[in-house]
Formats: C-alpha cells, structure tokens, sequence
C-alpha cells in the first residue's frame, strides 16, 4: 500500500527498496579518523525517486557505495527489498550504479555496449536484441543503433549508459551525479527526460547531486544531508517551504533569515515589532518575550514606497542592491535593525524597476509566508 502525503509522492510502502539503520561509515586515512557518515535512518519507497543533495564532502557517495556494496559500513545495516546485505557482494545486490563518468566501450556501438550486461549473462542473443530495443527506445536512441559513442551527444551518452543500467532490470538504480559533465541546458534537458525515463521504468532511483535544482525538479523526496547526517528529509515543497534548520534554508534556494524578539502574541501569531510602524507576524506559539528566527522566501516580498495597509508583515529599509535579471530583478535591502534582505520582484510588466540603489522602501509579505526555523 503507498500512502500519498502530496499528490504521487510514495510516503511508506509495506517493504521498503532500500533501508538504512543506524549507518555510520568511518575511514581511516593516514592516521585520523575520518567520520564520513555519522549515523543515516532512511526508507526509501518502492518507485520513488529520492536525492541525496548536499555539499561537497557531505557524505553522499559514501553512502551510495554503501547501498551499492563498495562499501561496508563501519556500523549499522542496509536492507535491499528486506533482505540484509551487509557482507554481500555489489554484484548480487540487484542494485545498479551509474556514474558521471559513463565510460562506455569506445569501440562499440550503442547497441553493443547496451547488450553488453546481458550477452555476460548469458541471454539468448534474440532476447537480448529485443531488450535492447525496448530500452533504446525509451532512452529515445532509436536509430542510432550503430553509432559508437564518439558520433553521440553528451547527453545521447548519457542515455546510453543509462539504457545499459537499466536493460538489467534493477530493481533499483543509484545515479552519482550522473548529469555532472554536461552544461547547463543539457542538464536541464536531460533532468526532465531522466524523470520521465524513471516513471516509465518505475524503477527506483536514488540520485546524488549537490545542485538543489536538480534535486527539486526530479525528487519525490529528498535528504538533504550536511556533514555526514540527515538535516532534513521532505517533498521538495516541504523542504523549499518550510526548511527545517538554517542550514536547510541557505542551501536550499536564497532565503532570508531573520530573528527577533515576540512583543505581543495570541491566537497562533507572534509578532516581532522592530520599529515604529513595523512588524514580522509569523504564525507560531511562541510567547512574549522569546526569541525566534524565521525564514521568508524572496519572491514572496513586495517592495513599495509607502507602509503596506492592513495588518501583514511589514519592514522599512533601503536598497543597496538592484539586479536586473530577465524574468524577475533582484532587490538587496538593508532594514532599520540591519538585517540583509533579497527581494525577487517578477517583471510583468517592461516598466522601470519598482526601486532604485538608495531609496527607502518598504518591504511587506503576508504573515502564512514568515516561517518559523525547527517549527
Ligand atoms: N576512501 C576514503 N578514505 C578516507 N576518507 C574518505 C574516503 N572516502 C571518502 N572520504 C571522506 O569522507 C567524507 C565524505 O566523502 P563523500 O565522497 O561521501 O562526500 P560527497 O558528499 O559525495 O562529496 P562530493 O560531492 O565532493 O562527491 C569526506 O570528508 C571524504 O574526504
């Protein structure tokens, strides 16, 4: 049974695809101990796609090579479709691996270096060739059997050991920073295709990359990691939305934090009120007199030169900052306690930008869009 939590997202399946207990992964090298994984407690559903994100030396790969079997944990377990496979060798884990070097056969063609697992199997030479041709064509690489890896794309490439992954019918995929090499339409390209290559396949994918974009676009559910733990785990919304930790929040996209002291607070909100006039109301329990640290998204402020009506967060400020950047421009405002702020205004309309450096603005955003750190 999959429970949804946001529409299609897999929450809990009866058995887990994979499922890591109480990991840790310690190395030594020339006389230190290195902590590379601290200790991971993560179900990852059947068909999901779930991202690994975080910086470098975070930990991601360690813990694929874990799951992969290159690696053993120093502590802990990991379960492959219930099965304990600590002790168990790469190649009989019915899990695949695709790294951002694909490193095809140079010599042979597509289709050769796709069958390349299955003629090693084994299987029946029209068995192959029909496999090949099925997954061929959902890497969208029909007619372009015969090529050798040089006459393709880096993205064809891509495809191409992707399509040599997954003939094997894993019954789930690790992808390390698959898309690394390409530039930057390319990736974004693949990233859809890849999402869409997973839902046909309905295999599970576990993804590791550093860039939240990536993740966001393709995950089901992502751990953000940082330092060899878990900081977060969520829908991308969840994550992007209500970032659990500060860490969480400067990772993920630009985010603006701020903190202050409650004045005043009842029925749900808190209000922090920095000056005259100003005030951040953030729905939350805190009472008078605590401090609290909040995060609000920059396309979800409004800059305007008078003080905003009604009763929503509003701050006084001046711009230091105008960046005019196509689709939106980015505003950087200092307010009246020194706090520093972007604003992302969207550019409906080609008319001249709503501020400029030096001007004294206010900032106003509806109170649903304050967010409470660790809430
Ligand atoms: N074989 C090893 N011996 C010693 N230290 C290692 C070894 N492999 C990884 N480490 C260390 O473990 C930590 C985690 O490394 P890991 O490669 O898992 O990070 P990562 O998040 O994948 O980074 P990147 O995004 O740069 O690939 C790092 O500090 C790294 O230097």
């Amino acid at each position: 049974m999959t429970e949804t939590k946001e529409a299609g997202v897999p929450v809990g399946t009866d058995l887990a695809a994979i499922e890591l207990k109480g990991v840790k992964k310690t190395f030594q090298a020339r006389g230190e101990t290195v902590a590379a994984v601290r200790g991971l407690d993560v179900s990852i559903g059947e068909g999901e796609f779930f991202s690994l994100l975080g910086p470098s030396g975070c930990g991601k790969t360690t813990t694929m090579r874990m799951i992969a079997g290159f690696d053993e944990p120093t502590e802990g377990e990991v379960f492959l479709h219930g099965r304990n496979v600590v002790g168990v060798p790469p190649n009989k884990r019915d899990v695949n691996m695709v790294f951002q070097s694909y490193a095809l056969f140079p010599h042979m063609s597509v289709q050769e270096n796709v069958a390349f697992g299955l003629r090693r199997k084994g299987v029946a030479r029209s068995e192959a060739a029909r496999r090949v041709g099925e997954m061929l064509e959902i890497v969208d690489l029909k007619g372009r059997e015969k090529r050798r890896p040089r006459e393709l794309s880096g993205g064809q490439q891509q495809r191409v050991a992707l399509a040599r992954a997954l003939v094997n019918r894993p019954r789930a995929l690790l992808l390390d920073e698959p898309l690394g090499a390409l530039d930057l339409k390319l990736r974004q390209a693949m990233q859809v295709e890849l999402k869409r290559i997973q839902r046909e396949v309905g295999i599970t994918f576990v993804y590791v990359t550093h860039d939240q974009n990536e993740a966001l676009t393709m995950s089901d559910r992502i751990a953000v990691m940082s330092d060899g733990r878990i900081e977060q785990l969520g829908t991308p919304r969840e994550i992007y939305e209500r970032p659990a930790t500060t860490f969480v929040a400067g990772f993920i996209g630009t985010s603006n934090v701020l903190s202050g002291t409650v004045a005043r607070a009842g029925a749900g909100r808190a209000v922090i009120e920095p000056g005259p006039e100003e005030r951040i109301v953030v729905p939350c329990a805190a009472a008078p007199g605590e401090e609290i640290e909040l995060t609000v998204r920059p396309e979800k402020i409004d800059v305007r030169s008078d003080p905003p009506a009604g009763d929503g967060c509003a701050l006084r400020g001046t711009v230091t900052e105008v960046v005019y950047l196509g689709m939106f421009t980015n505003y950087n405002v200092t307010t009246s306690t020194g706090a520093e702020v972007v604003v992302f205004v969207q550019n409906v309309s080609s008319a001249d930008d709503v501020a400029t450096r030096g001007d004294s603005v206010w900032l106003s955003w509806d109170p649903r869009h304050s967010y409470v750190i660790g809430a």
